[in-house]
């Protein structure tokens, strides 16, 4: 087949989109056959009631088989829309001519001749697309690899069907279309990127062979998307043996879930399950108490009011409340136990005896043995003293045992630890309310125990926002999953920057990881990119080629005058028609929350920790529920010295600049910190 010029490349097109509109014609045919021959099958069943039961699974596989049908075709009118978005010609070296390979989002078959039109950009054969330049090409199949040579590599932009145009490159992913893709302004969510991914986040995507991956990546480099595209790798590649359900995604909160949850099902796969630390941690503690969220311990330390809760954060935070917690095990299970002769009926168990029968129990976690240990008592009196234990007896066993391990239960426990380590203060409870880093402390000494819940049936755990969660939180993972995880996260862009979960501290709970690291910055532009390293500087960071607008600050006079201008700057963004989105960035939600009573009349929507859904328009947020999230424009209020001191309220800024894509304004009134000085007011 010869395929070069854009007219035959059009043809080509055309003649595929034919395939592809017949294709769903047969499929919605085949669906309504179903839906008839289901109605069928129901009107016979109420006539003939005696015969439901054989006929079940005959309506059940109906059912299945026109959903089916429907499912594929509107994975079909998808396609329909952009059928691939690549082409390499290649000629594997025991082959005589080059092949065209299409690649796009699924695999399309020709449905007479059973041949390939398009290649899923997860097949083997297509791995070349991202990992090479014209000239020698391989990769590996399922039977070896295969080695050849590329003679043409091509890109498209096939938009609602139409071809817009076409570009022949030669650099990996050639970065024309990159920079096209990036200059836009952002939709409303996240989207897939698959016709530009680069090579070293194709690394990623394919990394099959570490159980722990850990992704460090600088703001903007892509870890989110990378993420969930490595999510539909591994459902295609392993598609046997692996679904969505068997997939879980820890997320910072529900409107990052809802920005995130278009990309799964514009690779053509189900969206996974999702949760957050939060929810994990109150099902290992059995929903009992009152737990306060890593939302609210952000607040706190920014409003740094509480000396010795923001001591005892920073302490349950590091690594060495987890040493800690590890050697008070050892210490419970070396000295809880106070064995003693206990006397029953008219016998006396000796100490010795007592104690041998605890200890057989060694394996079993600390507070399970003590029920165990009673239980073998019973057997000792019946096999020593032929004495069959009545009920009475037995009850008095149990207690006898349970006085010995001092009546002891996790909560207990837990709170005694802070005696232990001689840090009583560090430690408050009111009622059943749970500060939100006791919560993990108390979960993890509670598996430590009373043994584990496993979540067995997760076969790969996903944790973005990594830097966010402490050590102790991880070892609760470690423990919890027995599955292969993918971490990512940026140490730049941590809530608590005084006791970051680094590198070292993740190697170490986990010792099998691999780690990966994503340097360049797509999100931004160069300019933006340029304030936010004068607020943190990442010497790691590569920033795109890409300009635009130079970021502003807004020195007023008054707060009056403040507020004026911001009002000016949402009046101005609704007016226009090339942006989408503007977010107006505060330091704390109480901060966004005072600032939205004085925008009345203006169309901005307040998200909150407990709001659910992401839109485009304007849109008011403080700093901690904008991670992870963009937006075209961004407006960052009162970024006074006073307002942005601390290493936490630096990282809330830094945070807060790298939203922006395309224009970033920042507002002051009084004096402002140094760093930022040499931004044009
Ligand atoms: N290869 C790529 N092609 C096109 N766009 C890309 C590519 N890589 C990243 N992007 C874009 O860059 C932006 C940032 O991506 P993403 O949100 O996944 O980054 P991140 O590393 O998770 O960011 P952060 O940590 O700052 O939240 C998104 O708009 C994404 O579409």
């Amino acid at each position: 087949m010869h395929i070069f010029t854009e007219r035959e490349e059009k043809e080509h097109l055309a003649a595929v989109q034919f395939r592809i509109t017949a294709m769903i014609t047969a499929g919605k045919r085949l669906a309504d056959k179903r839906a008839a021959d289901l109605l069928e099958q129901k009107t016979y069943i109420r006539d003939n009631r005696d015969e439901k039961a054989i006929l079940h699974s005959s309506i059940v596989q109906t059912a299945g088989s026109g959903e089916a049908a429907l499912a594929k075709a509107k994975q079909l009118g998808r396609l329909l829309q952009t059928p691939y978005f690549g082409r390499i010609d290649f000629k594997a070296s025991d082959q005589p001519e080059a092949l065209p390979v299409y690649i796009g989002v699924c695999t399309l078959k020709d449905p007479d001749a059973g041949t390939p039109l398009i290649y899923d950009w997860r097949s083997p054969i297509s791995s070349m697309f991202y990992d090479y330049e014209t000239g020698a090409a391989s990769y590996e199949a399922p039977a070896g690899t295969i080695a050849g040579d590329i003679s043409l590599k091509r890109q498209y932009r096939i938009k609602n069907g139409m071809m817009e145009f076409m570009i022949d490159t030669t650099a990996p992913v050639y970065d024309e279309l990159l920079q096209r893709e990036l200059s836009v302004s952002t939709d409303e969510k996240m989207k897939n990127i698959v016709a530009t991914i680069q090579q070293d986040q194709h690394a990623i995507i394919r990394n099959e062979a570490s159980p722990v991956l850990i992704i460090q990546g600088v703001a903007g480099s892509g870890k989110t998307s990378i993420a969930l595209h490595r999510i539909a790798f591994l459902l295609y590649r392993h598609r046997d043996t692996l679904t969505s359900k068997d997939i879980l995604i820890i997320s910072p909160n529900k409107i990052f879930a809802d920005y995130i949850s278009q990309v799964l099902p514009e690779l053509g796969e189900e969206n996974v399950p999702e949760t957050s630390m939060g929810l994990l941690v109150h099902e290992i503690l059995d929903h009992q108490y009152t737990i306060g969220s890593l939302f609210e311990q952000v607040t706190a330390l920014l409003e740094n009011n509480n000396n010795i809760f923001t001591q005892s954060v920073h302490y349950k935070s590091g690594f060495g409340f987890l040493q800690q917690l590890n050697e008070y095990v050892v210490y419970l299970n070396n000295h809880l136990f106070q064995p003693a002769s206990i006397s029953v009926a008219r016998f006396t168990i000796p100490v010795n005896v007592v104690m041998e029968q605890y200890q057989a129990y060694h394996r079993l976690p600390l507070l399970k043995r003590g029920p165990e240990t009673a239980a073998a008592l019973v057997k000792y009196l019946l096999y020593k003293h032929h004495y069959e234990a009545s009920a009475k007896d037995k009850a008095l066993l149990k207690k006898a045992v349970s006085a010995m391990l001092g009546n002891a239960n996790s909560l207990r426990l837990y709170k005694d630890f802070f005696k232990w380590i001689g840090r009583p203060a560090l430690f408050k409870m009111k009622g059943k309310v749970l500060e939100y880093p006791d919560a993990f402390g108390l979960a993890y000494l509670k598996i430590c125990l009373e043994g584990i819940f496993t979540h067995r049936k997760v076969k790969h755990l996903l944790i973005d926002e990594m830097q966010d969660y402490s050590p102790v939180q991880y070892a609760v993972i470690a423990k919890l999953f027995s599955g292969k995880i993918t971490l990512l996260g940026d140490i730049h862009q941590s809530l608590n920057p005084e006791r970051k979960t680094d590198l070292d501290s993740l190697r170490r709970i986990f010792p099998q990881s691999c780690q990966m690291t994503l340097n360049k910055s797509y999100r931004s532009t160069l300019e933006i990119l340029q304030v936010a390293q004068q607020i943190i500087y990442n010497p790691t960071l590569l920033p795109m080629e890409r300009h635009g607008q130079a970021p502003t600050l807004f020195r007023a006079t008054d707060p009056q005058e403040e507020i004026t201008y911001i009002r000016q700057r949402i009046t101005a963004f609704t007016q226009q028609q090339r942006y989408k989105s503007l977010a107006i960035i505060c330091k704390t939600a109480a901060i966004a929350a005072s600032l939205m009573e004085t925008l009345d009349g203006l169309p901005v929507q307040l998200l909150t920790d407990t709001s659910h859904r992401f839109t485009d328009g304007v849109m008011l947020i403080s700093a901690q529920l904008s991670k992870g999230l963009e937006f075209d424009q961004v407006i960052i209020p009162f970024v006074t010295a006073a307002n942005y001191q601390t290493d936490i309220e630096r990282s809330m800024l830094y945070i807060a600049c790298t939203r922006a894509m395309h224009i970033l304004h920042l507002t002051a009134t009084g004096p402002i910190p140094p760093y930022l000085e040499n931004i044009p007011s």
